[in-house]
């Protein structure tokens, strides 16, 4: 009787469990389908958006300007063209070392003029080490990605596939993000500038050069880089330790597989210590909840948070998952600006006129916690009132979004936002 008993419950709970198990199944499919289809139909506007209204690319520009910070000098750069052809001399006149680093880089023209010109480099005796990102580069033609054997060039393409995503060892996953530019240890870049001709004129983008004894700072970033993921045929670069002890100028490192993510770190606190204002730019914002938090604080405390934002950027997925955020930034006091007519992608912020960040960081999931990054952090007043100045250019070229207009947003927008908010975490 007992065992009969037994037989039929156990029966109940395997059909119980069958049909949990269905149940998940059907939410995950049913949830997942929603969401492809809600990212097909907005991908799909936006297409036809752009098609019709192409964005102008026009925007106001801040032109280079040079700094003495700490022992060094710090030129800032707003518009491509005027950045490509300094980093271009630089290659040029490289006399011993060239450290060359970057995401994106097309094959367009100017794409062959950094290719031409770092080939250059290495055929008169310069050593010159590239490396670039074969994901971020999948749809530029492999001829373009070939480079000729020479004593004096080596060349690392990240490897596409990183295994880490396969077996959950996070040291192993993270795209190269970074963009850096290294000459003979005394000049260096770094920025959101990725390298291509699109980026040249037409997306409002921000770089920085370093000329002095604090260039070490992206000199040690490529060598650690460099040697840490470098293949057996490639040379190991010295590591020499710290030339500088600079503590005005410091580059900060996002590298998964030292599962170390300082740049977050460094929003986090330079937010925190807010006392006046907080001045953020970037291409795809969509703050974790700690950065989130932080900005709410700030503004909640009387600091004036002003966000810069491209209107419409070139990914429209990020602006979406962006959206989920807008409501409780705009309520707690934080200002929203949207830069018309052409991308902004930089990776910028200042904190009370003091401190400022420009790197290759932004502020979403892959970059603060998924890629390797680099950002520069900066403390000097003169600095920070030069990229105050490049930022209230910008609010020229942007719309303030008030709450008032946000809340007013169609019930098909607001449905749209909610379903591709669990996009976030992937972005
Ligand atoms: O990944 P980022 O910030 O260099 O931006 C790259 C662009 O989105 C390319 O589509």
């Amino acid at each position: 009787m007992r065992s009969r008993l037994g037989h039929a419950l156990l029966r109940a709970q395997r059909i119980q469990g069958r049909d949990v198990w269905r149940a998940v199944r059907w939410y995950v499919t049913g949830t997942v389908a929603v969401q492809a289809a809600a990212a097909a139909a907005v991908v799909s506007v936006d297409r036809v958006r752009k098609r019709r209204q192409p964005p102008t690319g026009e925007f106001p520009r801040t032109p280079p300007a040079t700094l003495p910070v700490a022992h060094s000098t710090v030129t800032t750069y707003t518009f491509g063209a005027d950045l490509y052809e300094d980093m271009l001399a630089a290659i040029r006149d490289a006399r011993r070392t060239v450290y060359f680093e970057t995401f994106i880089w097309k094959s367009d023209d100017v794409g062959q003029r950094f290719k031409d010109a770092l080939l250059a480099a290495a055929r008169r005796g310069v050593e010159v080490y590239v490396v670039f990102d074969s994901w971020a580069n999948l749809v530029v033609p492999p001829a373009f990605q070939r480079f000729p054997r020479l004593p004096t060039l080596h060349v690392l393409r990240f490897p596409l596939v990183r295994p880490g995503l396969l077996t959950l060892n996070l040291r192993k996953t993270g795209r190269d993000h970074r963009k850096i530019l290294v000459i003979d240890g005394e000049v260096s870049f770094v920025g959101g500038y990725n390298i291509g001709s699109l980026y040249a004129t037409q997306w409002r983008d921000t770089h920085v050069r370093v000329e002095g004894p604090s260039a070490w700072e992206l000199e040690n970033a490529f060598v650690d880089f460099w040697n840490d993921h470098r293949k057996r045929r490639h040379p190991q670069i010295p590591d020499r330790g710290a030339r500088a002890w600079e503590a005005r100028i410091r580059a900060a490192q996002n590298a998964p597989n030292r599962l170390s993510f300082p740049v977050r770190g460094l929003y986090l606190e330079a937010i925190d210590r807010a006392e006046h204002r907080i001045y953020i730019t970037q291409g795809y914002f969509i703050p974790d909840r700690d950065i989130l938090r932080g900005l709410v604080q700030a503004a909640r405390r009387g600091v004036e948070v002003k966000v810069l934002i491209p209107e419409v950027s070139n990914h429209v997925l990020a602006d979406w998952a962006a959206r989920a955020y807008y409501t409780q930034l705009l309520e707690s006091g934080v200002q929203l600006w949207l830069f018309q007519d052409a991308m902004v992608h930089a990776k910028t912020m200042t904190v009370d006129g003091r401190w400022t960040t420009v790197g290759t960081t932004n502020i979403d999931r892959m970059s603060m916690t998924g890629n390797f990054e680099v950002n520069l952090e900066i403390y000097d007043d003169d600095l920070a009132a030069q990229m105050e100045k490049i930022f209230a250019t910008d609010l020229t070229n942007s719309r303030q979004l008030t709450l008032r207009e946000w809340e007013s947003r169609g019930l098909l927008s607001k449905i749209g936002e909610r379903i591709l908010r669990r996009l976030g975490p992937l972005l």
